[in-house]
């Protein structure tokens, strides 16, 4: 077994509480920047997460809603929905010294995604990063992108249900193998992961994004599960339109994706009825992640000079949709 590490979950939900409990199970030191009845509950219970009809526990060394309480870490993972990253990023300075490595393990296109990225330039997307405030908050040399290909949930504060996948994708921003990345993946596996490290974390994450892009936004507007959305010939042509759109933008950044919507289509058909996070986060009255999801790639098309009339839409409806709820702030 690796040597124990110092690990903080920066929000202990579905995918927090994945992560952390099986990290705490394969025995290192996993604490939780938390709040409210989730801080309560991994107080009083630690980590908890149900598979496959049993319950493990594992204990929390820290947590709390003070990062300066947790000290210094040798991995910060943030499990945050989309809006709330801005906020946790600037409470993560006492987490990190000189060697910490920050995983993002969300959906979307993250803060850091146009960082280096050659005839892009470096500024930060509004639609994620408005003023660059994440980036400054954590610096590039610390990240390691991340892809979750899970589904959990919780049903109580807490409590973690795993539904499906375990698999995690890591890899250096830049590109590339790294020794850390390796390093990170094998401590991963060891806790039950089906974690690799990818060469090409960017296109990885642009890959999964494609997918969620237009099923998420759709089902949460229409309130249909994916099964719904798909089997609705005008609304998987539209699915479709908006995906060619977001591969052109692909093809300029150096992530062009060797599928056809159809065939994608045709995976999470498979799924069946199921409800995207987003529709999920809409029926909870939980602020949706649109930015990252649907605003960012609106975004990278006008820098990249792709038209993008489908995702523009799409965005221009969930957009409304959100503000109408009072789901989305922006
Ligand atoms: N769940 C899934 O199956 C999958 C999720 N993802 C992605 O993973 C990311 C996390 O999603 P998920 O785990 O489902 O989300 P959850 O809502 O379950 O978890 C997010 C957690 O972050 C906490 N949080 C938010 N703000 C703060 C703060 N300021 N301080 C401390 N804690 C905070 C929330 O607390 P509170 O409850 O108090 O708001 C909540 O516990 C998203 O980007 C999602 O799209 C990716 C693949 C699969
Ligand atoms: C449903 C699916 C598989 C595709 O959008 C998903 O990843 C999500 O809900 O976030």
């Amino acid at each position: 077994m690796s040597t124990p590490r110092r690990i903080a979950i920066v929000g202990a939900g579905a995918i927090g509480g994945f992560l952390g409990t099986r990290l705490a199970l394969a025995g290192h030191r996993v604490s939780a920047l938390a709040r409210g009845q989730t801080l309560q509950a991994l107080q009083q219970h630690g980590w908890r997460l149900r598979e496959a009809g049993e319950l493990h526990q594992a204990p929390c060394a820290t947590v709390s809603d003070d990062a300066a309480a947790l000290g210094p870490q040798d991995l910060v993972v943030i499990a945050v929905k989309g809006p709330a990253l801005a906020a946790v990023a600037g409470q993560l300075a006492p987490l990190l010294d000189a060697h910490t490595v920050v995983l993002p393990a969300m959906n979307g296109v993250p803060w850091w995604f146009v960082q280096g990225l050659p005839g892009i330039g470096d500024t930060p997307l509004d639609s994620v990063d408005p003023g660059g405030r994440i980036a400054s908050a954590i610096a590039l040399p610390r990240v390691l992108g991340c892809v979750v290909h899970a589904a959990t949930g919780t049903s109580a504060p807490g409590v973690v249900e795993h539904r499906m996948g375990q698999g995690l994708i890591i890899g250096e921003p830049a590109g590339g193998e790294s020794a850390r990345a390796n390093d990170w993946a094998a401590v991963l596996r060891e806790a039950g992961f089906d974690a690799t490290a990818s060469p090409r974390v960017r296109y990885d994450i642009w890959f999964k994004l494609w997918g969620n892009l237009t099923m998420n936004p759709v089902s949460a507007i229409t309130g249909a599960t994916v099964d719904r959305v798909l089997d609705d010939p005008l609304v998987r042509a539209f699915c479709s339109a908006a995906m060619q759109e977001a591969a052109e933008i692909g093809r300029r950044i150096g992530c062009s994706i060797d599928q056809a919507p159809d065939d994608r289509h045709a995976v999470t058909r498979k799924l069946g009825a199921i409800s995207t996070s987003m529709l999920q986060d809409v029926q909870a009255g939980r602020p949706m992640e649109l930015d990252a999801i649907v605003g960012a790639v609106h975004e990278l098309g006008r820098r990249v000079n792709v038209p993008t009339p489908n995702v523009d839409a799409l965005f221009g409806l969930a957009r409304l949709f959100g503000r109408v709820k009072d789901l989305y702030k922006n």
